[in-house]
């Protein structure tokens, strides 16, 4: 397949800090990717340096073979981004017709309308008066408008309703369907986890995993051991258990994520350290997740 996306040892600094850090990765043609990460990792510079909105200060991007600020690729991707700016004045009808004139081969209106969901009232409203979640509609509209071959959505559900979340993933899914190259945001693991069939997760600036979900969850696989016990007991000696790197304390219990819950238990038990309520679960994406983007801070 063709490669759409080629992102190579891309870093960028603000302020002489370093937002992004040396990232490399290339999407192929009807790959749907999601960029994950906490807050500040890094998700939405990396985003704006694909789209050529902000200039790397180190490395390179190309879209289709070419710089991302050129006229014939900006016709060729769709965006939406996180702040909805519309221009005043204009019904939605009015605004969504005016960007369609724009590209060359653009989507007609009724299959715009029908992929998003866009009701007959909402296209008579004026874009302004719409409601955040309504105008988070009218941005995928705007999107894909052009009929791009490369979708970019940067925290695409925030501020939409269940219905609305599920009309979009189900038109994202049938977009994909029909080869098109996807790439989003999300804070909604279990979005990225339905749709994706690949994760970069960021950190820090830095990208740290690049894989399918089958395989970052298989990495996750670690188990949670938690129980109460007197704040002043040491747990020193739980640190050296398999797959231990850090231990949690969150409403009077102690957690540790561990490839070794046998080897805990014994532990609990031969220390004496009278733990109590134990409890023993296997990992949750959630968890997962803090376990890889956990920064050393916050562990005991
Ligand atoms: N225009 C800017 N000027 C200065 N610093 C910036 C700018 N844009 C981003 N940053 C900083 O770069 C870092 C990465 O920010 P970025 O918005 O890319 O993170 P993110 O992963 O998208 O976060 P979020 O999940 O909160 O949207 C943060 O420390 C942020 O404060």
């Amino acid at each position: 397949m063709r490669e759409i996306v080629s992102v190579k040892n891309v870093s960028k600094m603000f302020h002489g800090k370093k937002a992004v850090d040396d990232v490399s990765f290339s999407i192929k043609q009807g790959e749907v990717t999601a960029i994950l990460g906490p807050n500040g990792a890094g998700k939405s510079t990396t985003i704006h340096m694909l789209l050529g909105l902000v200039h790397p200060s180190e490395g390179e991007v190309a879209l289709f073979g070419q710089r991302p600020d050129l006229k014939e690729v900006r016709e060729k991707i769709g965006i939406m981004l996180q702040e909805v700016s519309v221009m005043p004045g204009l019904k939605v009808s009015e605004l969504l017709d005016l960007v369609r004139h724009y590209y060359p081969e653009p989507l007609a209106m009724e299959d715009l309308v029908r992929l998003t969901g866009l009701t007959e009232s909402d296209l008579k409203t004026m874009a302004e008066k719409l409601s955040g979640g309504q105008k988070r509609r009218l941005s995928f509209a705007l999107a894909l408008a052009g009929n791009p071959d490369l979708i970019v959505l940067d925290e695409p559900t925030v501020g939409m309703d269940t219905i609305a979340r599920k009309y979009f993933w189900d038109t994202i899914h049938a977009l994909a369907h029909q080869g098109k190259t996807i790439i989003f945001t999300t804070h909604y693991l279990e979005e990225a986890d339905d749709t994706a069939g690949r994760i970069l997760l960021f950190k820090e600036g830095r990208m740290i995993e690049d894989g399918s979900p089958e395989q970052i969850k298989a990495k996750l696989k670690k188990k949670t051991i938690s129980f109460i016990v007197d704040p002043s007991v040491s747990l020193e000696a739980f640190l050296k258990v398999s797959g231990v790197k850090h231990i949690f304390r969150r409403n009077g219990r102690v957690i540790i994520h561990t490839d070794d819950t046998d080897r805990i238990l014994y532990l609990l038990f031969e220390e004496k350290i009278g733990a109590r309520d134990i409890q023993i679960e296997s990992g949750k994406l959630e968890e997962a997740f803090e376990q890889l983007t956990v920064s050393q801070k916050g562990a005991i």
